[in-house]
């Protein structure tokens, strides 16, 4: 079975807007697992335009389900998910001013790297969880490198959906086949979304997790925009009654 983590970076994006704390990121993240997703994910960036470490750190005691946090491990990144102790952490290898993650680790050139900091992790009982772009050639660098599991960087099947999905599936059902051989945990996550997750989740095997956030809140919003406006409608008509 597929566990559920729910990314809420953008609700922090929301929150930012304003300056406020509207909406509560923590109260977000309780009814979330209340309605029954099985982790959390935040990504903090260095810029900490969304996610900030402090909300990292104060969302420790409200996470009691899966705690992954994503990242690239700069010196500040390390140190906090080192103090935190998250069940899972996911290393991604974006630069400081990217937009969004758009690519998986060189597991080759990154090999002594991801092995030291994988190492950090490990002895402080953190799974560790590499983002990977799919090809099954990478699978055997992402073992060398110790790690857990990897993360499968699933933009270009999201983006092939539409066209051809058994041609988009191919490249991840290959590497997660790899990857099981190899005895690595596979998971999965970026731009999946409510029309092309089951196709995902079936056609690759023993997938352990999918971090879903982006199109979360956007289809979040689409689905609850009906009822809300006609709710604002609704107190309006009392007024005036
Ligand atoms: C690794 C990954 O694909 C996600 O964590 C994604 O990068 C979310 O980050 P943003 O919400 O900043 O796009
Ligand atoms: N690891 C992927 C993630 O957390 C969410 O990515 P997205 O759904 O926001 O694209």
């Amino acid at each position: 079975m597929t566990r559920l983590s729910v990314n809420i970076n953008k609700w922090a994006t929301l929150r930012n807007a304003r300056g406020g704390n509207t909406p509560d990121l923590l109260l977000t993240a309780t009814r979330i697992q209340e309605y029954g997703a099985e982790g959390i994910t935040i990504h903090p960036r260095p810029d900490e335009r969304h996610i900030r470490y402090q909300d990292a750190y104060d969302l420790k005691p409200i996470v009691h389900t899966e705690y992954n946090i994503e990242g690239n491990p700069i010196p500040s990144f390390l140190e906090m998910v080192l103090k935190i102790k998250p069940t899972q952490v996911t290393l991604v290898p974006d630069g400081p001013d990217a937009l969004t993650s758009d690519h998986g680790w060189d597991v080759n050139t990154h090999q002594g790297f991801l092995q030291d900091v994988i190492g950090q992790f490990k002895e402080a009982g953190i799974r560790t969880s590499i983002f990977l772009d799919p090809d099954p050639a990478l699978i055997t660098g992402a073992v060398k490198t110790g790690a857990d599991r990897i993360e499968l960087y699933t933009e270009g099947y999201a983006s092939q959906y539409g066209q051809d999905r058994e041609k988009a599936i191919h490249p991840y059902h290959e590497t997660a086949l790899e990857a099981k051989r190899q005895g690595i945990g596979v998971n999965a996550g970026h731009d999946l979304n409510l029309q092309n997750i089951a196709f995902f989740a079936e056609h690759i095997p023993e997938l352990l997790e999918v971090s879903i956030g982006h199109a979360l809140i956007c289809e979040s919003i689409e689905k609850g925009l009906d009822n809300v406006v006609r709710m604002y409608l609704n107190r309006l008509k009392s007024d005036i009654e």
